[in-house]
């Protein structure tokens, strides 16, 4: 096994630097740079050295393999964030016996190697490493937790007790069974089915935190859509002008609204229109209005035409600034920013209600897994009623509902799966 380093901090200068080293040949190499090393988990400072020359004046902090992130003996070396001190401190680890630079995700590759973290973990601190918004930072906490295998275990331990009942009575084959089976294995199985389902109603709202909250601002031309953007994205995103139809293609522009990820479009003013690009722009707004998560109707006193607003979506009034603007309920104004922060609470309310059903499974795969467990659970019940005649055929499938949960945490043929997800990993982590 190689011992791999790599600058565990982010690239560029900074006010402190972290090296990783971790493998068999941690200790040494460190030791054979700083001299002597600290007892594990104590920092020190020491002074590395390579061949007379001093690298830097570090903290040195290192884990026995029983105790560390890994799972391998590792040795951090807190360097100042100097750009050439960093350079300088990496070229002389690639010069020692036994080491090389880490790929993308390899510490936590090892991690998960060593048992350290399962699967799952493993895609939650990937989305830690990307968390931006609250939302996202509280969801990957809780996969990274240990949550999702915790769950799986309690399913697994279900499931395999129900198919060792099932599997006695097969042993039994012409004689008579001693006790029916049936009425403990359906429960068991009832139970199982029942805390997928509510697992999987919650993929949806995850997927929301994950992916963001799609936002259009749709309304007659000239309504101010383009300013609102605007004055919401504290930027010129989009041009804005007095002439109507200004804008033609779906603008976007990502935010973190009251802790979410929120991708908000401007679109197109909606009319009838005998203009050919303009006809484009507005089928496009149409478009992406229709698949947005929620639509802000930006109205300017007439109803918006071509486009229904569905129950939830917000209705604000425009350019409440002006003079004789009706403002009976939501209004704003992106010229004076007047009615923001209104309006952003709004959204980010029914942002927080579609989020609020979140609960561990977060990625298609996880989806994917228990969708095939749940069909799987299914089949069995179905031969679990169908008498003891079908046990073989029972255990089978309450077998194949444990594979499936168990590729969750990676138990079960996930090879394929690893360079995947360890490719978006940073180097370092
Ligand atoms: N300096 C430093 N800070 C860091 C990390 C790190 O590697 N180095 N982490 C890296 O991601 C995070 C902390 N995560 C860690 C997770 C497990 C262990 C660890 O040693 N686990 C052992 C012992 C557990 C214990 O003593 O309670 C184990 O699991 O056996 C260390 C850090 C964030 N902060
Ligand atoms: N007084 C006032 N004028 C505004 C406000 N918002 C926009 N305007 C003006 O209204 C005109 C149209 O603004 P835009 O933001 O381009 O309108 P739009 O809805 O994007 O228009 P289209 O892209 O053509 O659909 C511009 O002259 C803006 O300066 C506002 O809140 N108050
Ligand atoms: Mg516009």
């Amino acid at each position: 096994m190689n011992t791999i380093y790599a600058l565990a901090s982010a690239r560029g200068k900074s006010g402190v630097a972290v090296i990783r080293i971790s493998g068999p040949d941690a200790f040494p190499a460190a030791r054979s740079l700083a001299g002597s090393l600290p007892e594990p988990r104590r920092a020190g400072l020491r002074r590395l050295v390579e061949d007379g020359d001093i690298l830097d004046e570090a903290v040195v902090l290192c884990f026995a393999a029983d105790a560390s992130f890994t799972g391998e003996e590792t040795v951090e070396l807190h360097v100042h964030g100097a750009t050439a001190t960093v350079a300088a401190v990496l070229a002389a680890l690639s010069r020692l016996p036994g080491l090389r630079l880490a790929e993308p995700g390899e510490f936590t590759r090892r991690a998960l190697e060593n048992g350290r973290i399962d699967l799952a973990q493993v895609e939650g601190l990937s989305d830690l490493i990307e968390a931006e918004t609250e939302a996202q930072r509280r969801q990957a906490l809780r996969v990274l937790s240990g949550k999702v295998g915790a769950k799986a275990e309690e399913w697994r331990s279900a499931l395999i007790r129900a198919a060792a009942l099932i599997e006695a009575t097969i042993d039994f084959a012409d004689e008579d069974v001693p006790v029916d089976v049936a009425p403990e294995v359906l429960s068991l199985i009832a139970d199982v089915r029942a805390d997928l389902t509510r697992q999987l109603a919650g993929y949806g709202a995850a997927e929301m935190i994950r992916e963001g909250f799609e936002v259009a601002i749709v309304g007659r031309p000239n309504a101010g859509k383009s300013t609102l953007l605007n004055a919401l994205a504290g930027r010129e995103a989009a041009i804005t002008s007095e002439h109507a139809g200004t804008t033609r293609d779906v603008i976007e522009v990502r935010m973190d609204l009251g802790g979410f990820a929120v991708l908000l479009l401007d679109t197109a003013g909606l009319r009838e229109t005998e203009d050919v690009v303009e006809g484009i722009g507005i089928e496009r707004a149409l478009e992406r209005a229709e698949l947005a998560d929620l639509r802000v109707f930006l109205g300017d006193g007439e109803e918006t035409p071509l486009l229904q607003p569905r129950e939830g979506d917000i209705m604000v009034q425009g350019k409440s600034d002006l003079a004789g603007v009706m403002t009976g309920g939501l209004s704003v104004s992106g010229k004076t920013g007047e009615g923001l922060d209104a309006l952003v609470a709004e959204i980010g309310s029914r942002a927080a209600e579609r989020a609020s059903g979140a609960g561990l499974i977060t990625r298609e795969r996880h989806r994917a897994a228990i969708g095939r467990a749940l069909v799987a659970l299914e089949s069995a019940e179905l031969e679990v009623r169908n008498g003891p005649d079908r046990a073989e055929l029972a255990s089978e499938n309450l077998r194949g509902a444990i594979r499936a949960l168990d590729s969750l945490v990676g138990r079960v043929d996930v090879e394929d799966l690893l360079d995947q997800i360890f490719s978006s990993f940073c180097i370092g982590k």
